[in-house]
């Protein structure tokens, strides 16, 4: 079965899918006839829908879509000629949102709200939505390009150059020192959010954790091991990919970069499972029941689907941060 999102950004509609059989990203006729088979999920502005009473994702099926678009005065032509872009001059945020009983907020709190599954999906469709808005033009003629109906990627007319969708690398690293982990805060997280150390990679994982942890806290790491990896949407779209470092016994002192960073700590193995097992944190900050939390699980998105469970070694179907802290509170 295929998946699809489709995205209104103000007036105008912009439809996009996420396909899962990889021939259908390169047959078009195949395409269009797997959309009307398709689940649709949609976006305003990049803001996924979520039903106000269930906190759910809305699906919806193509017919229903259909009739969807008949109710906003768009047609079929509008599926057809922009699975990733298309355009309705009588869409309206607030109309839409009474007639789906939901209302379009941002992904981050979605992320929070919704099971593993879709929340996943949403991520990866937020990522390639946003990735085609930004790919409008061709940087070397200058020319609209053209995405194919799958919308795996765009192509120049004129000079036929293919942009496929790409993701940064980072390196998110959990550091310990046999008995705590380093944990930091950036500013822009919310109240009481910590994480592990993250930095994008411009050359190698190795030179990206040992600069990360030297030039944010002013410790030398080694003993590095890969553990899991998971796509992220934000900022635009990356490879998170999450390793273990140590610090040598002794060599545990802080330097907290304050350009970079709010704070920087080691927390206790009974600190870190303590906050792994409050259920939505983001809800619970805001209440101010307590000060210290971590990332929310449903984050995943390649890891939750591809293997499948029982095919994976070693892969925990949890978000890259739990899953850091988990196994390194296993050893
Ligand atoms: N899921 C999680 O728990 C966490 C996820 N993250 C993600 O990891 C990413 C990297 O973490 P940071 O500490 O912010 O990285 P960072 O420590 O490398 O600093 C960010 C800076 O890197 C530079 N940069 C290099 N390549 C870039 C690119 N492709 N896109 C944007 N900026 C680039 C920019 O100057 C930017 O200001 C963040 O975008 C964030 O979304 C970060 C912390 C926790
Ligand atoms: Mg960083």
């Amino acid at each position: 079965m295929s998946l699809y999102c489709g995205i209104t950004r103000r007036r105008k509609s912009f439809w996009c899918y996420r396909l899962l059989s990889t021939y259908l990203k390169e047959d078009d006729d195949a395409c269009k006839k797997a959309q009307q088979t398709g689940t649709f999920y949609l976006f305003h502005n990049l803001a996924p829908l979520v039903q106000k009473s269930e906190h759910q994702y809305l699906e919806s099926r193509f017919f229903k879509l259909l009739l969807l678009l008949g109710t906003f005065g768009q047609h079929m032509q509008t599926i057809e000629d922009s699975v990733l872009i298309g355009c309705s001059e009588q869409q309206e945020k607030p109309e839409m949102e009474t007639e789906l009983k939901g209302s379009f907020i941002g992904l981050r709190k979605a992320l929070f709200q919704l099971n593993v599954k879709n929340a996943s999906l949403l991520s990866t469709a937020q990522a390639l939505l946003h990735w085609h808005d930004a790919h409008q033009f061709c940087s070397r003629s200058r020319q609209p390009t053209k995405k194919n109906v799958a919308g795996s990627k765009r192509v120049c007319p004129s000079n036929k150059i293919i942009y496929y969708p790409q993701m940064a690398p980072v390196v998110i690293t959990l550091v310990s020192d046999g008995t705590q982990c380093l944990l930091v805060r950036q500013s822009s997280f919310p109240k009481g959010m910590y994480s592990a150390l993250a930095g994008f990679c411009d050359n190698s994982l190795e030179e990206a954790i040992w600069r990360e942890a030297a030039e944010e806290v002013g410790l030398e790491v080694e003993r590095l091991q890969y553990s899991a990896s998971q796509h992220w949407p934000f900022p635009n779209g990356t490879l998170m990919i999450a390793c273990h470092a140590t610090v040598k016994p002794g060599q545990t002192e802080i330097q907290v970069n304050l350009r970079e960073l709010e704070a920087a700590a080691w927390f206790s193995h009974n600190e870190v499972a303590t906050a792994l097992r409050k259920d939505n944190p983001y809800f619970q900050q805001q209440n101010g029941a307590f000060p210290f939390w971590l990332p929310p699980p449903p984050t995943t998105t390649q890891v939750s689907h591809y293997p499948p469970a029982d095919k994976r070694s070693g892969w925990k179907n949890q978000p890259v941060l739990s899953c850091l802290l988990s196994s390194d509170q296993a050893t």
